[in-house]
């Protein structure tokens, strides 16, 4: 569905300053799929939607999406594909039905065919009884659902969503959420959707592709990620520093005050062990307990940074 080869993007600024936004970006989506696509603010996530979407040629490199080469071929692009940005896409003078039902008139569907559509998807989306207000009157939830109905009135076989979740309060984030499975279970699209939210990422999606400084770093299921390149952790507490230090040289780990911290392939089955042996070295561990890594956690291993030290808009 996505096929794209050594895409990159400068943008021009002022005198001779040029900023690299992709660097060589190599990506394949099959159909069907729903992937995360992943990164702090400024790694080109957006850069990068917008040129497979066809709204900005790449300086350099191929992509094919949905079948269409999106330099030679951009309305055939356009057609097959549906794109929600980051800013609200209905304007604030139709109701919410009319906006619906121009924009399937817009993509030449006869007015009959273009209500019977609108109406469709103000049911999929849970937007039938607000199809009379005026999308100034909506809330940030429902104004975002508006925008995936936008998204959706040609029936496109792929859906780019920029930050579906962004901005929104938890509740109206797993509505968001549970409107896109359900928009992948009724009609099998395929999802490629941008995201601030590591835990999002983590739970929803089949595959997360992690973008740093204009070109991706890793690309896998969550669990892959986080099993080949954070992995588990052993988090110990002893009574004494001194104590914590010389655990910490036995089990290649690091000691903060008193807190260890061991990396183990599986936590839960090397703790016994670890304890044995930190017993038999006279060793008092007072607490233990064993982690899950986190995306985050994959994210500082690769590149030293904390995905949360961005800044993430509330
Ligand atoms: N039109 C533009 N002109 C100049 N620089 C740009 C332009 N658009 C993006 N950039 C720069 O390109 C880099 C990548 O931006 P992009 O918006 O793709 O990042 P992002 O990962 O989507 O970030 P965010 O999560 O903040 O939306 C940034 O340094 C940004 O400042």
């Amino acid at each position: 569905m996505i096929h794209a080869r050594g895409l990159t993007r400068v943008f021009k600024l002022k005198k001779k300053e040029t900023v690299e936004a992709v660097r060589g970006i190599d990506l394949d989506v099959e159909a069907g799929r729903l992937v995360a696509f992943l990164g702090p603010n400024g790694a080109g996530k957006s850069t990068t939607l917008r040129i497979l979407t066809t709204l900005l040629p790449p300086t350099s490199g191929t992509a094919t999406v949905a079948g269409h080469d999106v330099a030679r071929d951009p309305a055939g692009v356009r057609a097959r594909i549906g794109y929600v940005g980051q800013r609200n896409s209905a304007g604030e003078d139709f109701l919410v039905r009319d906006e619906l039902v121009t924009q399937g008139r817009c993509y030449g569907l006869p007015a009959k065919q273009a209500a019977a559509r609108a109406d469709e998807l103000l049911d999929l989306l849970d937007l039938t009884p607000l199809a009379k207000r005026k999308p100034g009157t909506l809330s940030g939830g429902q104004r975002r659902r508006l925008d995936i109905a936008l998204g959706l009135v040609h029936r496109p076989d792929l859906l780019f969503l920029d930050e579906p979740s962004t901005g929104l309060d938890p509740k109206s984030r797993a509505e968001i959420w549970a409107h896109i499975l359900r928009l992948r279970e009724t009609y099998g699209t395929t999802l490629f959707l941008t995201t601030h939210y590591l835990e999002e990422a983590d739970t929803m999606a089949e595959r997360v592709v992690i973008i740093d400084n204009g070109r991706i770093i890793a690309d896998g299921t969550s669990e892959q990620l986080k099993n080949d390149l954070a992995g588990d952790h052993i988090t110990l507490t002893t009574s004494t520093e001194a104590e914590a230090r010389r655990a910490a040289s036995m089990s290649d780990g690091t000691a903060d005050g008193t807190t260890v911290r061991v990396r183990a392939a599986n936590a839960a089955a090397a703790l016994p062990e670890c304890l044995r042996a930190l017993d038999g070295a006279g060793i008092k561990v007072t607490t233990a307990e064993t982690t899950r890594p986190t995306l985050d956690d994959v994210f500082l291993t690769l590149t030293g940074r904390s995905l949360t030290d961005d800044d993430i808009p509330a």
